[in-house]
């Protein structure tokens, strides 16, 4: 039985190659960041009222205008097409299903308007990474023709996080089997017969004046996360002019870069630390949120993702100040165990549990957890 996202990662171990598990399931250094952000979560307490009036639980939130069922999103991750062909657009049509937004990372293997036109009635938010200045323009006014409601400029990438598994496994974009990769994936015909069937799965959405989309040179940069670092504050005014749309940083710890966000006209905040991706030394973002809330004196909403893994993780974020939380990994567990039925089972599993967690702490709407 899979009853929690801890089992969907046990089944998703067991459903991919393991070159495919290590990238998602895979953090910086000794995955000393990624244990710290459940480790915080788990430390945590709420503190429950009792004989309160439970007996309808209304899970609301309002994001920029747009009701979302519950308060937490899909978070942008790239190569889903690996985990399964078109995991995109079912990731995308599922978060439409359950009412919540979805968010497509530049690293997708499938192009934007694709994944747009898979789900085109549900919330869909645009990931964006820098690597030059013009390929991210471009993929701005395709995300803006194509519908997205808000841009995700990720901070938190200046350079890749040092993945030692992927090091290990010779996992390179383009997609390139080594020996052992080519092992793995053969051990796994399932998997190995959705690939042929659906080809290389490489980034879909660079595109650059005069070289090719697919060009390995550019696959290549986006793999070793090769993004343009001189791209600071002072020259964001840029992104501004090709978005008028909300505009959200992704990937930020420091209180004060929380007040710089804000006073370059930044409309959202997701406080993150990649999953324990990026820097291992940082700390977990359940415990940096709660002086970015302060910082931001309730100017911009605050968003939190990276260690969220159970419903009662949603309340605890939701009462230090977040608007909302996204899920990264628990939701890769489920498309790769199970398809769209094992995304949708994450994603009932998380609301679920909150609303249990709401029940217990005799909280019956979202803004009556700011007190627990
Ligand atoms: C396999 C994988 C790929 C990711 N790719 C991206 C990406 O392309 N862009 C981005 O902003 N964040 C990316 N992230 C980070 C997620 O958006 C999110 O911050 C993180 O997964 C949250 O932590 P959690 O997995 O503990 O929920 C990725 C994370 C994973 C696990
Ligand atoms: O692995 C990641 O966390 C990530 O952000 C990424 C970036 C570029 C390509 C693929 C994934």
């Amino acid at each position: 039985m899979l009853l929690n996202a801890e089992d969907f990662r046990c089944q998703a171990r067991r459903a991919l190659p393991r070159f495919v598990f290590d990238y998602i399931d895979g953090a910086a250094d000794d995955g000393a960041c990624r244990q710290r952000n459940q480790a915080d979560f788990a430390a945590l307490t709420l503190l429950p009222r009792v004989l309160r009036d439970t007996s309808q639980i209304d899970t609301t939130v309002t994001v920029f205008g747009s009701p979302w069922s519950v308060p937490f999103g899909v978070a942008p991750t790239g190569l889903n097409g690996l985990i399964r062909p078109g995991g995109d657009a079912l990731l995308a049509a599922a978060a439409a299903r359950a009412g919540i937004p979805f968010a497509l990372s530049t690293a997708s293997n499938m192009p934007l308007e694709a994944v747009r036109a898979a789900a085109p009635e549900g919330l869909q938010w645009m990931q964006l990474y820098v690597m030059h200045r013009e390929m991210a323009e471009r993929i701005v006014q395709r995300a803006r023709r194509a519908g997205y409601q808000a841009l995700v400029l990720t901070v938190d990438v200046p350079v890749s996080g040092n993945r030692e598994l992927d090091l290990r496994n010779g996992f390179r974009m383009p997609f390139k089997p080594t020996p052992q990769i080519a092992w793995e994936a053969l051990t796994h015909p399932r998997w190995s017969l959705r690939m042929a069937r659906s080809g290389t799965p490489d980034f879909a959405n660079l595109t650059v004046a005069g070289e090719d989309a697919g060009s390995a040179s550019l696959q290549a940069a986006l793999m070793a996360r090769a993004m343009d670092r001189s791209l600071v504050w002072e020259t964001l005014g840029w992104l501004r002019k090709s978005w008028p749309g909300p505009l959200l940083l992704k990937g930020l710890l420091h209180p004060e870069d929380a007040r710089l966000a804000v006073e370059h006209g930044i409309d959202g905040l997701i406080v993150s630390n990649h999953g324990g991706r990026q820097l291992d030394a940082a700390p977990s973002a359940i415990h940096a949120l709660p002086a970015v809330v302060a910082s931001v004196q309730g100017r911009i909403p605050v968003f939190m993702d990276s260690g969220v893994r159970r419903g009662s993780d949603i309340a605890k974020a939701i009462a230090l100040g977040a608007k909302a939380v996204f899920l990264g990994r628990p939701l890769l567990y489920g498309l790769a165990a199970q398809g769209a039925a094992g995304i949708d089972a994450v994603m009932k599993q998380f609301s679920d549990e909150l609303v249990r967690t709401m029940i217990l702490l005799g909280a019956s709407r979202i803004a009556d957890l700011s007190a627990a």
